[in-house]
């Protein structure tokens, strides 16, 4: 899967993920209304409502972006028909040819992170048949229980060849409180970030491992360092648009190869109609919206590239 996204990214030339965050006061109302006629204002209801955004927006954007990155807890809030959503939007952004990391930040004792990994990465055993449950791509996985709680998503991935991206340095304001405590002279983040390029080596695609990393737009000079301490590893980037991230932040998460950082706005895009800026689509066509915003974000981030060279 790597190698897929790899690909995807040198395709549309585009280190992008749209972020399918679908809070229900992003649905647009009419889409609600549509939703709600047909389900009433019930989990059900809600869940359309968020399967049809989400569908309009792929829709729209598809043949400009390598990713998407559906974040599970904005499916799960509406109990099983939320997850329903989440499955469906997972199976029909595959069927686009697009790669799904499912942003699930799981991590657990040994046996418990086994089932996770099984669940979203892998095929789960029933008597004399097998499923793979949500069948993303990749998952976001979040290390701070220890390798445990890390290997059993390697093994699934070997198995399957899929990825993980693991929570190195996240890009929320008390990111710091522990991720960035120094420990024998270094941030604990970069303990982290050594360890993710270890679990690299033992599963690479052509060029970069199967085991990457999450490092937020919001801390670019720990971007610099961590690059160079995980030069194997591609890097997930969120924080971009709406916590504040901006594409000349996010240079020196790429490798001199132009690859190596895959950049994910969410809010960004998804909510684009809102902005001032997007204005003139109306919210009838709030997928045109997140269809101009994805343009202004490459052309963002290849510009920034462009200029560093
Ligand atoms: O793992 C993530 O994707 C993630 C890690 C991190 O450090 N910061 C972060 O914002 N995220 C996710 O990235 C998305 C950011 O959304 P926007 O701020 O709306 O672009 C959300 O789905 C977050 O859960």
């Amino acid at each position: 899967m790597i190698n897929k996204l790899i690909a995807n990214i040198k395709k549309t030339n585009a280190p992008i993920v749209v972020g399918l965050d679908p809070m229900l006061n992003y649905v647009p109302e009419h889409v609600q209304k549509k939703a709600f006629a047909e389900y009433g204002e019930t989990l059900e209801g809600a869940a359309e409502a968020v399967w049809q955004f989400n569908k309009a927006i792929v829709d729209a954007t598809y043949d400009l972006i390598p990713a998407v990155k559906p974040q599970v807890a904005m499916y799960e809030q509406f109990g099983v028909p939320g997850m329903a959503a989440y499955e469906k939007t997972v199976s029909y952004c595959q069927e686009k040819g697009l790669v799904v990391i499912g942003d699930i930040k799981r991590g657990d004792i040994g046996s418990t992170s086994e089932a996770y990994a099984v669940g979203h990465l892998g095929h789960v055993q029933v008597g004399s048949k097998s499923y793979a449950g949500f069948h993303e791509d990749f998952a976001t996985v979040n290390p701070y229980l220890g390798s445990d709680g890390v290997k059993p998503f390697i093994k699934v991935c070997k198995e399957e060849k899929k990825g993980i991206f693991v929570l190195v340095k996240t890009s929320n304001p008390s990111s710091g409180e522990f991720q960035d405590r120094i420990i024998d002279g270094r941030p604990l983040y970069e303990w982290v970030g050594e360890q993710v390029a270890a679990w690299g080596e033992e599963h690479m695609g052509d060029d970069y491992s199967y085991v990457g990393a999450v490092v937020g737009a919001t801390y670019p000079e720990m971007g610099k360092v961590l690059r160079k301490v995980m030069p194997k590893s591609y890097i997930l980037v969120p924080g971009y648009g709406a916590q504040g991230g901006k594409g000349k932040d996010l240079v020196h998460f790429f490798n001199e190869d132009g690859l190596g950082a895959i950049v994910n706005s969410s809010r960004g895009i998804i909510a684009a109609y809102k902005q001032e800026k997007y204005a003139e689509f109306g919210t009838e066509n709030f997928a045109d919206a997140s269809r101009a915003a994805v343009k202004d974000m490459v052309e963002d981030i290849s510009g920034a590239l462009a200029a560093a060279k």
